[in-house]
């Protein structure tokens, strides 16, 4: 589903936080939103995914203003990961995998068991089906992301929403992780700190600071040595890596 940000505007009673952000993300693709701490990337995720109303502009999924739909229409298009996702509940993993079946549910009790293949398969593609019995609480940070990709994807989604999804994960399942997102083929808007990831996974980068986007596009034209200066003030090389295949940022002093 393509998704379409147009001029939009979020704030605190303390002031505008997201100031005339427009981005486009088309179908399939997978972006990645880059930027300082602070920047604005989680505010842009959760006006996108509906949790926040913007002040000014809209945001169009398949043509669709995503804040007219109702909570539960919304709920089976667009799952998002947050960056601390916790619960006091006391689950197993396939309950929280569960979990993403909710909004498909009818209304009546009877049909509780419905989606239990994509449950399965869900675990399956997270990696974490050895998991499948663990209560979530005893999980370690890795497991527990990898556990969260496997609800949201248990939800199939049209538009997957992350936040820092590889924060907690060895350099492997950060490589695997990504790539099943990316294997996927959902539009994807993954807020990134890694450039290298990003550059290895994406198929187009936004950039933002101080709630601005400053620029947008597929990865080899975005990612530059000066835009990693402007941006992080940083010096950095970024150049094509041979052995990898794509672009490379080495940051020096
Ligand atoms: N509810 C809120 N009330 C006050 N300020 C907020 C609120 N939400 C976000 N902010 C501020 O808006 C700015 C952008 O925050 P946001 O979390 O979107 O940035 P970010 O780019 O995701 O940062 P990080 O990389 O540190 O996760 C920050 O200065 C933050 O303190």
């Amino acid at each position: 589903m393509r998704v379409v940000v147009d001029a939009v505007d979020w704030g605190v009673k303390d002031g505008l936080i997201l100031h005339d952000v427009s981005a486009e993300f088309p179908d399939g693709s997978v972006t990645g939103l880059i930027g300082p701490n602070g920047s604005g990337k989680t505010s842009l995720l959760h006006v996108v995914a509906g949790l926040r109303r913007p002040e000014r502009g809209t945001v169009r999924m398949a043509d669709d203003d995503v804040h007219a739909w109702p909570d539960r229409v919304r709920a089976r298009r667009v799952a998002l990961l947050e960056q601390h996702a916790s619960t006091t509940l006391d689950l197993t993993v396939r309950q929280v995998v569960e979990l993403g079946r909710v909004p498909h549910r009818g209304r009546w009790p009877g049909r509780l068991d419905e989606g239990h293949e994509q449950v399965e398969e869900s675990l399956r593609l997270g990696r974490v089906a050895d998991l499948a019995d663990r209560r979530w609480q005893t999980l370690s940070g890795g497991e527990r992301q990898r556990v969260q990709l496997a609800r949201a994807l248990a939800q199939e989604p049209s538009v997957l929403m992350l936040d820092e999804p590889t924060n907690h994960l060895d350099l492997r399942h950060q490589i695997d992780f990504l790539s099943t997102v990316k294997a996927l083929g959902i539009t994807t808007i993954a807020a990134l700190h890694d450039l290298d990831l990003a550059a290895a996974f994406c198929d187009r980068l936004v950039v933002m600071r101080d709630g601005h986007v400053v620029a947008a596009g597929p990865v080899e034209d975005v990612l530059s040595a000066e835009l990693v200066h402007d941006v992080y003030g940083v010096r950095a090389t970024v150049d094509h890596h041979e052995a990898a295949g794509r672009l490379h940022v080495v940051w020096h002093r």
